[in-house]
């Protein structure tokens, strides 16, 4: 579904990706952990055509989108979330996930402006696919509250709501958890197992919490500035070596 072959990404003398293979099968539900600054935002950067990888190649679906830009890639099938939540705050819930549904719009801005027959249909067709995601996410109920006016935990699932109505084969989720209660986590988790199945997704998750990601995630690949040092399963990858170290630092072998 999704390969980077090699991919390195510097800026400036840091080389903050560094030579990195990644796979994805399809339906995957896969993890990219690492400390902080080890890369992993980047590596979403340059799969969203954000950031340009210096060398290597990013394939989705054995297409090479490594030169592609953002609006390409997504239109391909990539969509993501963000570590600081990005919502239009002042639009209602609607009108957030309805955006996102424009993005697939046929009609020209001329029947739009007109008002043509055409364009009224898909827009109905649009707000009628933006209530049945709205509900999916559980937020139904809520189309017509502002975006800001919700809770945290709600503001995440508006956002992956916004990011499904571009109709993804992979969506990208930076960090998921974060901000959220215990509670909220753990509804989170069965969330996202549940959309991966409903919408027959692919997904790769950034995340601190261990819990969410030794508990969902399939497939566990590991980063250490710029570097893959791990890759596995949960339970291979809680009894790496390499991954302890990283993130307990060199000390943690003398001491266990
Ligand atoms: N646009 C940029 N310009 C310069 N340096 C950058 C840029 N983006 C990221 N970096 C640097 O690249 C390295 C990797 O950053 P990145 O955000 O990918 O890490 P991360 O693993 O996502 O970290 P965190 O878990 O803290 O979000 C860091 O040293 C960061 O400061």
């Amino acid at each position: 579904m999704l390969r980077l072959d090699r991919v390195t990404k510097k800026f400036g003398g840091l080389v903050a990706v560094n030579n990195v293979s990644l796979e994805l099968e399809q339906g995957q539900l896969a993890g990219l952990i690492g400390p902080n600054g080890a890369g992993k935002t980047t590596i979403f950067n340059v799969i969203t055509g954000v950031y340009r990888a210096d060398s290597g190649k990013v394939y989705f679906m054995g297409i090479d989108v490594t030169k592609k830009k953002p609006h390409e890639i997504a239109a391909l099938g990539i969509a993501r979330t963000f570590q600081n939540i990005k919502l239009f705050h002042r639009m209602s819930v609607l009108d957030n996930v309805r955006v996102a549904c424009h993005f697939r719009l046929k009609a020209s801005v001329f029947s739009a402006v007109l008002d043509l027959p055409k364009y009224a249909r898909e827009e109905r067709e649009m707000t009628k696919e933006s209530l049945d995601l709205l509900e999916a996410v559980g937020l139904k109920q809520l189309a017509n509250e502002s975006a800001a006016s919700l809770p945290y935990g709600y503001q995440r699932k508006l956002e992956i709501a916004r990011a499904l109505a571009t109709r993804p084969r992979i969506l990208l989720l930076d960090e998921p958890a974060a901000g959220m209660n215990p509670e909220e986590t753990a509804e989170l988790m069965r969330f996202i197992k549940r959309i991966r199945d409903e919408f027959g997704l692919t997904i790769l998750l950034i995340e601190h919490d261990m819990k969410v990601v030794m508990g969902i995630c399939e497939k566990i690949t590991v980063l250490d500035h710029g570097c893959v040092i791990a890759e596995g399963s949960p339970k291979e990858i809680q009894n790496n070596p390499e991954v302890i170290k990283a993130y307990l630092g060199s000390g943690a072998y003398a001491r266990s």
